[in-house]
């Protein structure tokens, strides 16, 4: 497929810069241990032979025990740019002891097992090389229909992010709005597009993968107000710009979360897999505990990309839900507090939807905090607490909430206005931006959805612009 990809730079290692046989390497043996070396120490490490990254024993290699240049693996295990090799047998750590196994925070096994679920998980060890050609490196994570694994595509020598679905989801549906997408929209660059698919065998059923460009953490990932402002509310309106382009090219996204969206990260390009592990973290992992399962697999801890590998560029992923807007919908709603009220009482997706949706990461993004606390009493009960009773005629359409929240006496608590809260959110903000963020905010988080503005009219208007102007954006 020739979805774009972003230009991926290529540091000078050649298999012809492979040291004297001669000479002698020592690289550290597996561990789980981290010595907190940056990212740019690796990348930029001029040690000459000897390098020592970790406190741990040392394992001493002659190199002709490395790959030679007829070797299938030379390229993918030797960056002598740094002088240093990874060892063709290490992908990770096993827990070894049942408190290290409880450390391990992956999908549930029981999503292996066809007893407990009829759309099981594709079992996967890190190490493997799936469809001949993509070697699996590193957990990425998972959702409720997938796991997303790093990996290292033999063919291209370029790291990729595989989505290997569970069995039942066919994955045509989330395909053909990749193509609509890559087709369609005139500018998908911020749009996480699939480059190729295959099939993978499973017990007796299909999986899908889809070959995704690797994209950084997700915005759900950091603490979002240790991030500068202006990487933040250069990121809102990056993703406004990307939604404006799916929009316009009659696509509704229909599940916008922060999970769903993503920072850019540092390409590793010519990095060895020790030095992807150093800068990334070791997979840590244990087998998948079933009994009778059909293939061995791992559950493996998700990679944490150290923030100085997180680039500005900030990406809208995840098309599984996505459908033309005149298309039959389908089931699926984005997570309670990221959903727009009308959606929360079935009525049909659309663009003032996403615009809802946008609008709560637009917040969380700008004050680092959900625009509405529910207090523990779910998504609706926040957004009557802070904006007021409920349309009248959409009581009886959601079965979780209750009358009162349509009673149109009811007065929000003052404590809960969006001015209070983005008053305690950004207590060092000018009153004139602070008012600028109650006018935006109170004009889209409308319970009606065609008041709302549209992503090209967000990105015109006066407040809008002048909260990104103050941050250079
Ligand atoms: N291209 C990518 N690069 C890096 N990480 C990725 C990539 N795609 C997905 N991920 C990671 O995998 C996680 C799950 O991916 P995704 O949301 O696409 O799966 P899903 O099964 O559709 O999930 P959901 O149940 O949320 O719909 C994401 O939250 C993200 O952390």
């Amino acid at each position: 497929m020739d979805a774009d990809s972003p230009p991926m730079e290529r540091s000078g290692n050649d298999v012809n810069d492979i040291p004297n046989e001669t000479e002698t390497t020592t690289i550290p043996q597996s561990s789980a241990e981290d010595d907190g070396a940056s990212f740019s120490d690796i990348a930029n490490s001029d040690d000459d032979v000897q390098i020592q990254w970790l406190d741990v024993p040392w394992k001493t290699y002659e190199t002709n025990d490395f790959p030679t240049a007829t070797s299938p693996n030379t390229d993918a295990d030797a960056d002598t740019s740094n002088n240093t090799y990874s060892d063709p047998e290490d992908f990770g750590d096993f827990a070894r002891t049942s408190r290290e196994r409880c450390r391990i925070n992956a999908e549930s096994e029981d999503n292996y097992d066809p007893k407990d679920n009829p759309h099981v998980f594709y079992p996967v060890c890190v190490g493997e090389v799936l469809n001949e050609r993509y070697r699996v490196e590193n957990k990425l994570g998972h959702g409720g229909f997938s796991t997303v694994w790093m990996a290292y595509d033999l063919q291209d020598e370029t790291d990729v992010a595989l989505k290997v679905m569970c069995s039942g989801e066919s994955g045509d549906s989330e395909i053909s709005i990749h193509d609509e997408i890559n087709r369609n929209v005139q500018d998908p660059s911020h749009l996480v597009t699939y480059l190729a698919t295959f099939l993978l065998p499973g017990n007796e059923c299909d999986h899908r993968v889809l070959v995704l460009p690797l994209r950084g953490p997700s915005m759900d990932f950091y603490y979002r107000d240790r991030i500068p402002f202006s990487s933040r509310m250069s990121a809102a309106k990056q993703l406004l710009m990307a939604l404006e382009s799916l929009h316009k090219a009659g696509i509704v996204h229909r599940d916008l979360t922060d999970r769903n969206c993503m920072w850019g990260m540092a390409s590793l390009r010519g990095l060895t897999r020790s030095a992807k592990y150093k800068a990334l973290g070791r997979p840590f992992k244990k087998a998948i505990p079933c009994r009778d399962l059909w293939k061995e697999g791992e559950l493996v801890n998700e990679i944490e990309v150290p923030s100085d590998l997180r680039t500005e560029d900030f990406y809208l992923a995840d098309f599984g839900l996505a459908m033309k807007i005149d298309d039959e919908p389908k089931e699926g709603f984005p997570p309670d507090l990221h959903c727009s009220p009308e959606r929360l009482h079935n009525q049909d997706p659309s663009f003032a939807c996403d615009m809802w949706s946008y609008m709560i990461l637009f917040a969380e993004l700008y004050t680092g905090f959900h625009p509405f606390p529910h207090l523990g009493r779910g998504a609706l009960f926040g957004l009557v607490n802070s904006l007021g009773p409920l349309p009248r005629h959409w009581k009886g359409l959601c079965t979780d909430a209750e009358d009162s929240w349509y009673d149109q006496d009811r007065r929000p608590d003052p404590e809960f206005s969006l001015a209070s809260t983005i008053e305690t959110d950004l207590p060092d903000a000018d009153p004139i931006e602070r008012e600028h963020a109650r006018s935006l905010m109170t004009r889209m988080f409308t319970f009606s959805p065609e008041e709302r503005l549209t992503a090209t009219q967000l990105l015109q208007d006066p407040s809008f612009k002048a909260i990104l102007e103050i941050y250079h954006c």
